[in-house]
């Protein structure tokens, strides 16, 4: 076995180059082998394998910069460093981490898990390096996808100025989560179809050379001339015409090729890009047959690539696609927006069906919400569906274009709260502060599966920017019988008792229900109600809970600063500072990785621990 040669970083140098596709294929065997029990983004990573044993190869790791894109595509880079004892524990708490991780390796030169930002921190590294008078490479590995989002293109503007060495690496597959979307993927695929790049100039140059009457130096000033052989033969040439140079495109699974590339690359003084080909899901059939099913996965059957774990009830998410296939039939001026999430938001269903109101504008959050804007303005009732983490990209837009022209935009705010094994990056614990912050903006969060479909309901007939936000995971189906028509800024009352009033938001109505029942074993009788809407508050349901309780407690999967918790017991300290106010909510800090369960106990937002807190603060 090559692979166990291998147990540090450069361990890879030893390996002569012919045995590489031997070792590739036993990359793949681990990462499939390993997969298929933990799950993982499993596509991106065996598309990968070749492209990340040629940069070991060529590059000098820790010295040189090695900078992943979103970098859910990172496990062969670490399976190079010393990391693969590590993979039984992937994703989970405390074990290894899906994205690359400064903290885990001191080859990992920078911490990501958001797209497009591998190329504005490898200009950053570069400037640093050149401003110091140090001397390593920079390389930033950026995929096609990624390669949508308007922050790569602020980054190729200014790596154009570069003086000295930078490399990016175009990872094209052609895939973003599912099929890559827009011009620049259009593009891409026009370079494709060209001959390799690098080989067609030498090609050209050896052909004008035997036509008589072109000499060598006639050679070189062709060459050198602005309207050169490049343009020529291949219109457009983007990145040239930037000032950045352009190499390829090269097959991604031939190490050989891309060894020599890349150290043609390293020559370059000034920016290069290396375009390289890859296939999403190579050496797995069901992988290659369904990239985007197997672009995240949980575990699955080796065989057949059917997942372990039966699909089990709904998820919210289900849920929205539900409700959107709805809207198509019966709201018309609905239309659908993602940033390239189709599958993950459930507007899969919608595209399918109402192919001409849905709109994938590629990982391009800020994009979305202003072309929401402008949808909005145009008389359409645009719905922009979206992680709440990724929705972190588009503040701005949110505040500007949105909200300061109080425009008519539905925000599906999915995967709010903790998400689990994608960690920090990825979990939704902010979104709670940072829309309800804005001025005109309505914040609501469903306790189950038929409240997301009754606000979904209530945010188109709602004139206004309004989000409603909800978890990852099954949908909560208890408390069926509570379904309170919605009227805004009404809260709904569940259970009526007295002295301790619960007070959860969204997913945490069920914990909240947990709690009262823990809290009603030893002879209390609290109250539980159902927020439903962050902003605006029910202040009228605070006044009445002032009558006939000693205490609050707000439950929330949001961080403390800023959330619903802070602008209750702000609205209490004003008008009834004799009521105690208790807030369970995420800690001022970055989660990590890890399921959900777990993670909830940690932070101290489970039953238990908010129960224990109300055992210690309540003096009867
Ligand atoms: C800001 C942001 N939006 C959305 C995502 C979700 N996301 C993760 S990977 C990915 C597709 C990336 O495509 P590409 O860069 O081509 O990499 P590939 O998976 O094809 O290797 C998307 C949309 C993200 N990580 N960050
Ligand atoms: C890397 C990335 O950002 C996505 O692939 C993300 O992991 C998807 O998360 P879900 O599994 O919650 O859709
Ligand atoms: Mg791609």
């Amino acid at each position: 076995m090559l692979l166990e040669q291998i147990k540090k970083e450069n361990d890879i140098k030893r390996i002569p180059p012919e045995n590489f596709p031997q070792l590739a294929q036993e990359i793949r065997e681990f990462l499939l082998e390993h997969l298929s029990r933990t799950g993982g983004h499993l596509a991106s990573n065996l598309g990968a394998v070749e492209l990340t044993m040629a940069l070991h190869y060529v590059f000098d790791l820790p010295k040189d910069k090695i900078i992943w894109d979103v970098g859910h595509q990172s496990y062969t880079h670490k399976i190079l460093t010393g990391r693969k004892e590590g993979f039984d524990e992937l994703r989970k708490f405390g074990g290894l981490s899906g994205f690359p991780k400064r903290s885990e390796s001191s080859c990992d030169a920078y911490d990501t898990g958001h797209s497009s930002t591998s190329i504005s921190a490898g200009v950053g590294y570069v400037s640093a390096r050149d401003l110091s008078n140090e001397d390593y490479r920079v390389v930033s590995v950026i995929g096609d996808g990624a390669l949508t989002g308007g922050l790569a293109y602020e980054a190729l503007n200014n790596a154009a100025q570069l003086k000295r060495n930078f490399i990016i690496v175009l990872n094209d597959n052609k895939m973003s989560i599912s099929e890559n979307v827009g011009g620049i993927s259009q593009y891409l695929s026009n370079l494709r179809t060209a001959d390799s790049y690098t080989g067609l100039k030498t090609e050209v140059k050896r052909t004008l050379n035997k036509v008589p009457g072109i000499g060598p130096a006639m050679v070189q000033r062709i060459h050198k001339t602005k309207d050169s052989i490049k343009q020529l033969f291949i219109p457009g040439m983007f990145f040239e015409d930037m000032g950045i140079k352009y190499l390829g495109p090269i097959s991604g699974h031939d190490c050989g090729r891309m060894i020599q590339v890349l150290n043609e690359a390293r020559k370059v003084e000034g920016p290069v890009l290396v375009h390289v080909l890859t296939e999403k899901g190579r050496g797995y059939e069901p992988a290659m047959r369904h990239p985007a099913r197997f672009h995240g996965t949980a575990a699955f059957d080796l065989e057949h690539g059917i997942p372990l774990a039966n699909r089990g009830k709904a998820n919210y998410t289900d849920i929205f696609s539900t409700v959107m296939r709805k809207f198509g039939d019966r709201e018309k001026k609905v239309v659908a927006v993602t940033a390239a999430m189709p599958d993950g938001t459930g507007l899969k269903r919608f595209r399918n069906m109402f192919p001409e109101r849905f709109f994938d504008v590629g990982i391009a959050e800020e994009h979305a919400v202003t072309f929401a804007a402008g949808l909005a303005l145009g008389g359409l009732i645009p719905v922009v569906a979206v992680y709440s983490s990724f929705l972190q990209r588009a503040m701005d837009q949110v505040i500007e274009d949105v909200c300061l022209q109080n425009l008519h935009v539905i925000f599906a705010v999915d995967r709010a709260g903790i998400v689990g094994s994608d960690g920090e990056t990825h979990q939704g614990c902010f979104d709670l502060s940072y829309l309800s912050m804005i001025p005109n903006m309505t914040v609501m969060a469903p306790k189950n599966k038929w409240e997301l479909s009754d606000m979904m309901k209530f945010a188109v007939r709602h004139n206004g920017p309004i989000a409603v936000r909800y978890p990852r995971g099954a949908a909560y189906d208890g408390l069926e019988e509570y379904r309170e028509p919605m009227v805004y800024g009404k809260s709904e009352m569940i259970y009526k008792g007295k002295d301790i009033a619960l007070l959860p938001v969204g997913s945490m109505v069920k914990t909240g229900e947990e709690v009262y029942h823990l809290l009603k074993e030893e002879e209390k009788n609290p109250t539980l109600v159902n927020a439903r809407f962050v902003k605006p508050l029910d202040t009228k349901m605070l006044d009445s809970l002032a009558d006939d309780h000693k205490m609050i407690v707000t439950m929330e999967e949001n961080v403390k600063s800023g959330g619903f918790g802070s602008a209750v017991l702000a609205y209490m300290h004003e008008r009834h500072p004799q009521i105690r106010v208790v807030i369970a909510a995420v800690p001022d800090a970055f989660i990590s990785h890890g399921s959900p369960d777990v993670l909830k106990k940690e932070v101290g937002i489970d039953a238990l621990s908010i129960y224990k807190k109300i055992k210690e603060a309540y003096k009867g």
